[in-house]
């Protein structure tokens, strides 16, 4: 197909009828993933830490606190995510943010919903989205994060607070930088609107976590503005490195 045509129609969502991971022809057209590719996608329950998602027993061992989260407990309650981030789910995300597979919307969210509705969960007042700077959203043209948290805000039937956060610096992606540089690099680059976060008990979402340094950031501007209490989601928790970039 003609490349704008094709890239219209991905936009759109008109390639119904094909397995959102590998393009193979599916038999039921109702649903966007093939058998192979739904199994390649499993919700992570087990060998990890409730409270920052690292990954660090077997699956099938209980989560359990890590001694980091021991020490200093993240400024949220509760972690919601789907997997971690490697083979299918980051390739999906990657060509999601970054090879224009816009199409994957509608995927991406509900496996953020099936990760929250994997265990019981506490409904929220509303949901809030990492918000992308301005000039980063011209870029990329959607904010990945708002798209996330619009099926879920659907699913729990809340508001969407679509400018419950904003990001006052353009920071350079966190993907450039190691564990230090990205604290750094998130620092005071969010504000709050009181008038929409106060009082109230919210659902942060963002795509991915590594180092945790941007849902940190968020969560405190959004208590710094009276939220009730903060719990966040992500699609994918990233792993990170003994050694090398994050
Ligand atoms: O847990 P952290 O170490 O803070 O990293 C996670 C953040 O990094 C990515 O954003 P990035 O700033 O790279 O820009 P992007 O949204 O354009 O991908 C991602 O979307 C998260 O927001």
């Amino acid at each position: 197909m003609f490349r704008p045509v094709r890239n219209l129609a991905r936009r759109l969502g008109l390639r119904a009828g094909r397995c959102a991971v590998c393009s193979a022809i599916l038999a039921d057209g109702g649903r966007s993933l093939c058998a192979a590719c739904a199994q390649s996608l499993p919700l992570r329950t087990g060998g990890l830490c409730p409270a920052c998602g690292e990954m660090s027993g077997r699956e099938a061992d209980p989560p359990s606190l890590c001694p980091e989260c021991r020490h200093d407990p993240p400024p949220w309650d509760e972690l919601y995510f789907h997997g971690q981030y490697a083979g299918v789910l980051r390739g999906l995300i990657l060509g999601y943010k970054f090879h224009n597979r816009f199409e994957r919307n509608r995927l991406l969210a509900a496996l953020a919903v099936a990760a929250f509705s994997a265990r019981p969960a506490r409904a929220p007042d509303a949901v809030v989205p990492v918000p992308l700077h301005d000039r980063r959203l011209v870029w990329r043209g959607f904010n990945q994060s708002l798209e996330i948290a619009r099926g879920l805000a659907r699913h729990v039937d809340r508001p969407l607070l679509v400018h419950g956060l904003t990001r006052t610096r353009n920071t350079p992606p966190q993907t450039r930088f190691g564990l230090k540089e990205r604290q750094a690099n998130i620092k005071g680059a969010f504000a709050a609107d009181p008038a929409l976060v106060k009082g109230r008990r919210l659902l942060l979402v963002d795509d991915v976590y590594t180092t945790g340094s941007t849902l940190r950031e968020c969560a405190r501007t959004l208590k710094r503005a009276g939220s009730k209490g903060v719990d966040v989601l992500v699609l994918a928790r990233a792993q990170r490195e003994p050694t090398g970039p994050l």
